[in-house]
């Protein structure tokens, strides 16, 4: 039974999800920030659940030897080193709108907040001073709002700033014209925004382009009086140059959520005029947090239970209505990637995938990472499907897929072709009625193969004579033949003969087969069945 440790403090629906599904849990909310401990029990779990304080770095997933799933129950998975779980095979996935209208709401929230000191007035009122004169505010109706980063959040905060009747710009490099006018703001380029904007508010991951967007420069071109809000991410906003800018009166406030380093204790913010903080509480709703605890441990069980993939950051999502259709089909590209990466000996420079008929109207790059682990095992034992295509990447490998409709008499059939600095060898495989992959072709020659856990793999000339050698030889090691399968283009060719073999056959077995009358190569070959 999969094992997930929940290290963070997480709603206790979480825990119910992941028993109802038949994953076994350790609730354990204060380990995250115990990093040693965390480290010392990692090993024995398949999943990690997690909010922001759980770091997952480099050393947490060394030391992660069986885990294969680290779900974030919120949005930004910085607190998660992606490229090394990637490295380990394993899947990083978040929950990416769970929280984003309680995000949305307090960013808003923030907007009238440093719009009108609230808090500030709220502190100055319990403490029996009446400082009405004090507090003055701004209206902002018909104020100008320049978001920066347009995606879930910031489209959520541009549809509840135009209820209020401002006016919404917004920058974002990826937001279409369309959707900008669906929402109602304009797009904006951000030199454009910095010099329009009433009100300012940040909603994009934390990047190294968006590192310090708002930096000293960009506050010297802003309007004065601009009050600026944060509830996206520390460290997009310089908040030194901030903090000189509110003491000069050139911003007149600003509301952040988060800070360049948290837990912020202390921070060059913190008591001037007019600054709003709170401690990252954007999530921090009960439907929020209830939300985000349910969808990540139905994300998690699905994949450690059924192999459903969503909301993935270093995989392709794989639907669980789709998991069981494509299961045949993962194993038809595991056992092509596996035969073709076994053979490869010289320096693989390329791989082809062609998909036609049926599987190419499947989730293809799904398969193809499937495929690419295969291939890369014999080299990479610890590759898998999530963290292949980063490798084959890292090692300058071409990876081209085709997808066509069904052209001849199979419904379906994937062929991977492998290019090597000396050659090409592709090999296909086909999946029939009853599920079960076959290999119908390799090195262009037909044959109709299932594969077994020990295959031998015999290219040899077609000349009367070599089976009967060859059954004679394995027949004295005590190799019992399970199922035999020929093909050659044409007699006198060289023919290949894939043999499945009851036991594992030893390099002795191999080096007597290399040297019967005939035989070109003969390797043995195993496969997870
Ligand atoms: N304070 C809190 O508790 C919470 C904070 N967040 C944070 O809010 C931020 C936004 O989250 P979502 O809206 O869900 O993400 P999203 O991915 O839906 O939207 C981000 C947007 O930023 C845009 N973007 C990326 N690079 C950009 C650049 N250089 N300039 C301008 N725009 C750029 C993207 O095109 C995208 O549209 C994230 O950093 C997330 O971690 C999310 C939830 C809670
Ligand atoms: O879990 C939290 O409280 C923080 C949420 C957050 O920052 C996110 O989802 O990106």
């Amino acid at each position: 039974m999969a094992k997930v440790l929940i290290s963070d403090k997480l709603s206790p629906t979480a825990v119910q999800v992941f028993k109802d599904k038949g994953v076994e849990v350790d609730y354990l909310p204060d380990l995250g920030k115990d990093k040693d401990k965390l480290i010392e029990v990692i090993g024995q779990y398949d999943g990690l659940a997690i909010r922001s304080a759980t770091k997952a770095t480099e050393k947490v997933i060394a030391a992660a030897d069986n885990l294969k799933v680290i779900g974030r129950a919120g949005i930004g998975v910085d607190n998660v080193d992606i490229e090394k779980a990637t490295q380990r095979g394993i899947i990083v996935m978040n929950t990416p709108f769970g929280n984003s209208i309680t995000t949305a709401e307090h960013a808003i929230a923030m907007m009238f907040a440093v719009a009108r000191q609230i808090p500030a007035a709220d502190a100055s009122t319990q403490a029996g001073k009446w400082e009405k004169s004090k507090f003055m505010g701004v209206e902002i109706t018909s104020k100008t709002l320049g978001i920066i980063g347009c995606g879930n959040i910031g489209g959520i905060v541009a549809t509840r700033a135009v209820g209020l009747k401002m006016k919404v710009i917004a920058f974002d490099p990826f937001l279409s014209p369309e959707r900008a006018v669906e929402l109602g703001v304009e797009k904006v380029e951000l030199a454009d925004l910095f010099k329009r904007a009433d009100f300012i508010s940040l909603h994009t991951p934390l990047t190294d382009k968006t590192r310090n967007i708002v930096s000293a420069d960009a506050i010297a071109t802003m309007k004065d009086g601009v009050r600026i809000i944060n509830c996206a991410r520390g460290g997009l906003v310089d908040e030194d140059a901030l903090a000189e800018a509110i003491k000069s009166g050139k911003v007149a406030g600003a509301a952040f959520d988060v800070f360049t380093n948290e837990p912020a204790k202390e921070n060059v913010l913190f008591g001037l005029p007019n600054v709003v903080c709170t401690p990252h509480l954007g999530a921090s709703t009960s439907e929020a947090q209830e939300n985000v605890a349910i969808q990540v441990a139905e994300q998690m069980a699905d994949y450690l239970v059924n192999g459903a993939v969503s909301n993935a950051l270093n995989m392709p999502s794989i639907t669980a209505e789709e998991a069981p259709r494509l299961t045949p089909f993962v194993k038809l590209s595991d056992q092509l990637g596996s035969f073709a990466g076994q053979l490869t000996e010289s320096g693989l420079k390329g791989i082809r995938i062609e998909y036609e008929g049926d599987v190419a109207e499947m989730n293809t790059r799904a398969l193809t990472s499937v495929v690419l682990a295969g291939v890369l095992k014999p080299l990479l034992q610890t590759v898998n499907m999530v963290s292949a295509p980063a490798m084959a990447k890292e090692r300058g490998i071409t990876i081209e897929e085709t997808r066509r409709e069904q052209q001849g008499n199979y419904e379906n059939y994937i062929r991977l072709t492998l290019v090597t600095e000396r050659q090409e060898r592709s090999v296909a495989g086909t999946v029939f009625g009853d599920a079960k992959p076959r290999i119908i072709q390799i090195k262009g020659i037909n044959m109709e193969a299932e594969l077994g856990e020990n295959m031998l793999y015999i290219t040899n000339k077609d000349k009367p004579g070599f089976i009967g050698r060859l059954g004679t030889l394995l027949g004295t090691s005590e190799l019992n033949i399970a199922t035999f399968n020929l093909g050659r283009k044409q007699a006198g060719d060289d023919a290949i003969a894939l043999i499945e073999i009851d036991g594992s056959i030893s390099d002795a077995v191999i080096a007597e087969i290399e040297a019967l009358e005939g035989v070109v190569q003969a390797k043995a070959l195993k496969f997870s069945v």
